[in-house]
């Protein structure tokens, strides 16, 4: 049966990067994906972006919504204090299935558990089935029509608290318009726009931080 590119992906970084080294594993993704095949992942230059955004909340309890093949997710929980945690949402299971590889290669499975399922399914579990009181830092990164809809539910199942941050992939390219006039004109959140490009292109993109004020 043919491999998929996911795959390729996590193949070449059981081949090339240090067991139980995060940053090799980000790193071997990176390499795979500029110089064989492009892929979906954040990438090194919006990856910084969100590294700062990470390390400036420091949070106990983080959500991503898209796992992928989990290099977000390994780039977050490098960053993560001791029993600090992050769960990650990813509806593909073949995505999660090489997630959970990428994740374990890397040595931080501890810190985090993917979440296998439709985000409007499993956000409203979060508190009674995950025992999330409230959300630190949200990383949205899943399908840009999902990003509204779920930021309202989010709020509307209590997992916010005065200070939590929301971080968005791909507000230009695919883009997630609705979202931006979304959350630009709720009085409840304080925006910050970082333009900087597609992962591996040339193309612009950005990313957009909410500040949720309660
Ligand atoms: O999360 C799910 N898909 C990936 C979302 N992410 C993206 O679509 C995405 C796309 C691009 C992108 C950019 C330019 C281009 F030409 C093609 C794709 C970049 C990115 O950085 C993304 O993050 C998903 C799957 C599924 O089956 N069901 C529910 N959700
Ligand atoms: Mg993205």
């Amino acid at each position: 049966m043919n491999q998929s590119k996911e795959q390729r992906i996590l193949d070449f970084v059981l081949q090339n990067a240090v067991r139980g080294d995060p940053r090799s594993v980000v790193d071997a993704i990176d390499k795979y994906c500029t110089q064989k095949e492009w892929a979906m992942n954040v990438g090194s230059e919006k990856g910084i972006i969100l590294d700062k955004t990470v390390e400036e909340v420091n949070p106990s309890v983080a959500l991503e919504l898209g796992t992928y093949c989990g290099y977000s997710a390994v780039r977050i929980a490098r960053l993560l204090k001791p029993g600090a945690r992050l769960l990650t949402v990813e509806f593909n299971p073949e995505f999660a299935a090489v997630a959970k590889q990428t994740i374990e290669f890397a040595g931080v499975q501890d810190k985090v558990k993917i979440l296998e399922g439709p985000s409007e399914e499993i956000i409203p579990q979060l508190k009674k089935k995950y025992e999330v009181d409230t959300l630190d830092f949200v990383f949205l990164d899943h399908w840009k029509d999902r990003y509204t809809p779920d930021t309202i539910l989010i709020q509307e199942c209590n997992l916010l608290r005065k200070g939590s941050v929301l971080l968005a992939d791909n507000v230009i390219i695919p883009g997630a318009p609705e979202f931006l006039k979304y959350i630009r004109n709720n009085p409840r959140f304080q925006c910050t726009n970082y333009p900087s490009h597609l992962e591996y292109m040339k193309a612009e993109d950005a990313m957009e931080k909410a500040v949720f004020l309660g």
